[in-house]
């Protein structure tokens, strides 16, 4: 096992919170801010102190579509989409990592793009099924797909199968070649790195559930059975070490490793040049901001470092540099989506030694967004309905401070926190609409119905307009499943 830069950055995900609430704001300015790392690229706020999204006063889409509510900048999805597909040098080899959020809409937008889509379950299959995605384009993972799911993937002729286990390589070996056709398959490898991020979200350390392990050699047994195999064809090697990483060593390593595996694949099989030699995925995980305090890389900085390391290692192995994808789902989905809320109560709560803690009660909570009690994740929220300024201590040092805040839901959990720790105006009043920033990733997807408290709608802004892409879950949706 060896552990990628221990001592990396800290980074929101790993800060106290009240240190990831950062310092006490000195006015009314600072409370106003939109660091430009988190929140969306056409997120503004207007000289009247309201914030609009892509040109859209945030109180219009409150009125018009309820609370809480995400807002997915479209521009702003999109413009990541190509800075990795320039960074990476062809939109094909960016596979846009479908479980960071994916609807029929965004599915298209990816499309468009010309990237790559990776889904992990029928459902996201059929999803990018339903858009029209071109199945070639697709790539299906999953640790325990079933044969309904191997099927499916068969039916839509998508682009690549990143086998995981051996009984899987058997039993989509027997399912290709009842239909007579040959399946494209990668093969996901466990590098043994500890990748610098939440114990929950690293994947490539060695006791986990995903991929082949290299040091113990089943990577190489996997590789020997699926060139075996006649249904079907090897055309690379997969490495995912984990999510949310800031710096490269992590990937640095796992590029290494694979390419040493490659290089023995070549050794042991020949010249793959077709197929295993021809393509290296190093996964996704790359870290976004989700407070000023992150320093996220650019897509550019990371394909640098990665066509660096990869072209290195295979001139010291004497072996062909093969092509490098990525699959990306975070750094593409994060950072463009913001979820708007309404404060509701308002609570302040002795602590003793003097010390009070304010709770801020908005609409919504761990169903929209359980990261937080599941990661300890922090965000950074602002006041969105209009300026800090003129609330007491914004603009008067010696007034009353800002108000260091927990925002929490509305769910009858005492984990049920938004944001652990947050400098909000000292006159928030219900009414006021809160925006969390970078919910674009692993809100929406995983939010759940917790206390039959109705999903969020989903709207895409865009030059001024805003469109629904996913309505808002009604009571009546919350019955559908009873059976009476
Ligand atoms: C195999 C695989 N690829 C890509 C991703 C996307 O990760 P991220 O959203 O951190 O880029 C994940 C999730 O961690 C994954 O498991
Ligand atoms: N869901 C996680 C990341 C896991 C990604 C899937 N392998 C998050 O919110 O950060």
């Amino acid at each position: 096992m060896t552990r990628a830069h221990p001592a990396g950055p800290r980074h929101s995900d790993v800060l106290p919170a009240h240190e990831a609430a950062g310092p006490v704001p000195v006015g009314s300015t600072e409370l106003d801010a939109l660091p430009a790392a988190v929140w969306p690229r056409h997120a503004a706020r207007h000289d009247d102190g309201v914030v609009r999204l892509a040109g859209i006063d945030v109180r219009e889409l409150a009125e018009r579509h309820g609370t809480p509510l995400f807002v997915v900048d479209e521009a702003d999805f999109r413009s990541r989409c190509r800075d990795h597909a320039e960074a990476f040098g062809d939109p094909a080899l960016v596979h846009y990592a479908s479980k960071a959020f994916l609807c029929t809409e965004v599915a298209r937008w990816v499309a468009d793009e010309g990237l790559g889509l990776d889904v992990c379950s029928e459902g996201e299959l059929a999803t990018a099924v339903r858009a029209g995605f071109p199945g070639g384009r697709i790539a299906m993972h999953g640790n325990n797909k079933s044969v309904a799911e191997l099927s499916a993937a068969l039916d839509a002729g998508v682009g690549k199968i990143v086998v995981d286990s051996f009984a899987e390589i058997a039993r989509l070996d027997d399912l290709a070649r009842r239909r007579d056709v040959t399946a494209d398959v990668m093969v996901r490898v466990t590098v043994g790195v500890e990748a610098h991020t939440h114990e929950f979200i690293a994947t490539a350390h060695e006791d986990q559930k995903f991929g082949f392990s290299l040091a113990g050699g089943d990577a190489a047994e996997a590789v020997r059975r699926v060139l075996k195999s006649r249904g079907l064809r090897l055309v690379g090697l997969h490495s995912h070490i984990g999510s949310q990483i800031f710096d490269s060593g992590g990937f640095e390593l796992a590029a290494r490793r694979v390419v040493g595996l490659l290089a023995e694949v070549r050794a042991e099989h020949g010249d793959l040049a077709e197929t295993a030699s021809g393509l290296i995925d190093l996964g996704g995980g790359m870290g976004i901001a989700y407070t000023a305090a992150d320093q996220p890389r650019s897509a550019s900085w990371l394909a640098g470092e990665l066509h660096a390391i990869v072209r290195r290692e295979c001139e010291r192995a004497g072996i062909p540099v093969p092509r490098i994808a990525v699959e990306p789902g975070r750094a593409i989905a994060g950072p463009g989506t913001v979820t708007l809320y309404t404060v509701g109560t308002i609570k302040d709560v002795e602590l003793g030694g003097g010390a009070r803690r304010r709770y801020v009660s908005v609409d919504g909570g761990m169903s929209d967004n359980i990261r937080t009690a599941l990661y300890d994740a922090a965000y950074d929220c602002r006041l969105v309905s209009r300026s800090a300024e003129g609330s007491p201590g914004a603009t008067d040092p010696g007034g009353d401070r800002p108000t260091l805040c927990r925002v929490v839901g509305k769910h009858c959990e005492s984990g049920d926190v938004v944001v652990r720790d947050c400098w909000l105006p000292a006159d928030l009043a219900p009414g006021d609409l809160l925006a969390v920033g970078a919910t674009g990733a692993y809100c929406y997807a995983m939010a759940s119905a917790y206390n039959k408290v109705p999903r969020p709608a989903v709207v895409a802004v865009r030059d001024g307009v805003d469109r629904t892409m996913l309505r808002r879950e009604t009571l009546d949706d919350l019955a559908r499943l009873e059976v009476l």
